[in-house]
């Protein structure tokens, strides 16, 4: 009896890597204050460390920077927002990330891709794509398979389903 309690608590609790990890970016993600689309970014070392967490986010101290959509003019979002995964490299506690993997909710762009490359990590694992058809997305496709840097998409291992749905990543495919 006491056994098959052992067993049962095993199947429920024990938590791949990849899941501990990709939970650590959902949980970050969720810091983010952009209204539309929150993302998160764990920064891991071959000894299983986290040596960098990060969300998007306006720059420090400019928390009166526009959260809105507007291509092309000065409201937009886009032209002062810190990516995830930036902000996890800058927050690094190692002295670099060189042979780290980068866990994130949404696939990196190319300017994020580029950092990535050059910051020396060894593989993206990743949640979302929702801007896949996008030109910066397959551009930071390209940059990623030109440096060898494998990018994989995140499947849960674990069977526990409040886990699972833990992670459940709201975000709609979008051209
Ligand atoms: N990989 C990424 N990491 C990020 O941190 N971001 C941020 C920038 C914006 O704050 C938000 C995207 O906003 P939207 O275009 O979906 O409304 O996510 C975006 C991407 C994808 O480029």
């Amino acid at each position: 009896m006491a056994e098959a309690m052992d067993e049962d608590r095993a199947s429920t609790l024990n938590l791949h890597e990849d899941d501990y990890f990709m939970a650590q970016a959902v949980l970050a993600s969720k810091i983010s204050k952009d209204p539309r689309t929150q993302v998160g970014a764990c920064i891991v070392n071959k000894d299983l460390e986290t040596v960098g967490i990060g969300w998007n986010g306006m720059p420090n101290g400019c928390d009166n920077l526009p959260w809105a959509r507007e291509t092309g003019t000065l409201e937009d979002k886009h032209l002062y927002v810190c990516h995830a995964e930036l902000n996890a490299i800058l927050n690094k506690k190692s002295a670099d990330v060189k042979g780290c993997t980068m866990y994130v909710t949404l696939f990196p762009c190319n300017e994020c891709a580029k950092l990535i490359i050059q910051e020396g990590l060894k593989e993206v694992v990743y949640l979302c794509d929702k801007y896949k058809a996008r030109i910066p997305f397959q551009a930071s496709r390209k940059l990623l398979e030109e440096a060898k840097i494998p990018f994989k998409e995140f499947k849960p291992k674990s069977s526990n389903t409040e886990f699972t749905l833990s992670l459940e990543y709201n975000e709609e495919m979008e051209e």
